[in-house]
């Protein structure tokens, strides 16, 4: 299905064809409404200066068009489709239904003070959250809305929105819209949800969602990783459940033909590991990077290869590998696959560096590929590993801990 501009609606059909159009969130009010009391919660590490993190993410999208990559903006998209048919009101009523727990009761003043919002604000105020403060006294309805040592926020801001591959991710020419697994990031795919139902880009365009955002159990795009236009690969990680890639899968398997083989990599669930693409992003053809940490001592993972069940539908056939490589040149039929390891193997170096996202790579073509300036030693191994490296400026980018591929959500590239 093409679009106005002749393009494909969605297309992402690997990880590393060459990058045609890509949507980010640039990082908004939202970062400035963490405090430390709530930076666990809201999955933050320190808070990011706004006027850097906001420079740093302008050089980042200019590094992109400067390459012939359209950029969208989500915030952007997320206005344009609430002015179509009872689209505000429905996304309102349904992120103040999903805010219950912050709200407490006061979702009918706060309803019409987002209504009230004059156009063009209300995304952004619901990105960035409400304080309890902003609500007037004329709207207070309850007596805990007088008291003075409550909780700041009646909805919480936003702040990991910029990371736009989690909520939503494309395989194909469809899209998973995503359940989150943490609390604090539930609320970020309704936005993908009314876009591609309304925005007149993807509205009628009959887009397939393979995994929808009310299925029970979580998956997150930073797990998803499509290796060939047959083959994805997925994360059991931290944010991402067995069941919810069995269930992908299985949609995968019955509503489209391309995708045949579905990898799950299980990977250590910890906070720093916390998607695959903060482990192992694909950068080549036949090279990838790992962070060496997710390996046993001899190269061993437990890796699930799920396909297509010769008699029930409902269900996968399973089969298991042990070796990453080894599963990479199967799977991709590759006669040799190179591993390159963040920090260059030296376990401090890649500690460090995974942690400020060393191993997260955006591949906006085959061997070229967008990352963090401070990995300088990650980045130099990929370089002499002949992998073409774009780094960009990243102090305050890298403290929400996600790097350039989770700040990137491709919309489409080309096929390899
Ligand atoms: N794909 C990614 O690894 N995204 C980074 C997400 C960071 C965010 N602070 C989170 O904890 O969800």
């Amino acid at each position: 299905m093409l679009n106005a501009a002749g393009t494909d609606t969605l297309n992402v059909t690997s990880e590393i064809g060459t990058l045609r159009t890509v949507m980010l969130h640039r990082p908004g009010r939202e970062v400035e409404n963490l405090t430390p009391e709530l930076l666990h919660k809201l999955l933050f590490d320190d808070i990011p200066y706004l006027p850097v993190i906001q420079e740093e993410h302008d050089i980042f999208a200019e590094t992109l068009k400067d390459q012939g990559v359209e950029v969208l903006y989500l915030e952007k998209l997320a206005e344009e489709a609430l002015h179509f048919g009872n689209a505000k009101e429905d996304f309102v009523d349904q992120l103040l239904k999903e805010s219950k727990s912050n709200i407490n009761g006061a979702s009918e003043s706060l309803k019409e003070f987002l209504l009230d919002l004059p156009g063009g604000q209300l995304i952004s105020k619901i990105m960035s959250g409400v304080r309890t403060s902003e609500i007037d006294q004329g709207r207070k309805r309850h007596l805990y809305e007088f008291m003075t040592d409550q909780y700041p926020f009646y909805l919480d801001p936003m702040p990991n929105l910029y990371f736009t591959r989690d909520p939503a991710a494309v395989i194909g020419n469809g899209l998973t819209i995503n359940r989150m697994h943490e609390g604090a990031r539930r609320r970020e795919s309704l936005f993908m949800e009314y876009i591609i139902r309304y925005h007149p880009r993807f509205a009628s365009k009959e887009i397939p969602v393979w995994l929808n955002r009310d299925y029970d159990f979580p998956v997150e795009g930073g797990d998803e990783l499509v290796l060939s236009k047959d083959t994805i690969a997925i994360g059991v990680s931290a944010r991402t459940s067995a069941r919810g890639i069995e269930r992908l899968a299985v949609n995968l398997f019955q509503k489209q033909d391309q995708v045949k083989k579905v990898v799950a990599i299980e990977i250590p669930k910890s906070r720093a590991f916390m998607h695959l693409d903060t482990v192992f992003t694909m950068v080549d053809y036949d090279k990838f990077t790992i962070h060496p940490a997710i390996q046993g001592p001899a190269g061993e993972m437990n890796i699930y290869i799920l396909e297509k069940h010769d008699e029930d539908p409902n269900r996968v056939a399973i089969s298991t590998r042990t070796n990453l490589i080894e599963t990479l040149k199967e799977v991709l039929h590759l006669n040799d696959v190179t591993l390159i390891p963040c920090g260059g193997g030296d376990a401090i170096v890649a500690a460090r560096e995974q942690w400020n996202d060393g191993s997260n790579t955006l591949a906006i073509a085959p061997g070229v590929v967008v990352t963090y300036n401070r990995n300088y030693v990650s980045n130099r191994i990929m370089r002499e590993h002949g992998i073409d490296v774009i780094d960009i400026p990243s102090s305050e980018l890298s403290r929400g801990r996600g790097g350039p591929r989770c700040m990137s959500m491709p919309i489409v590239r080309d096929n390899l």
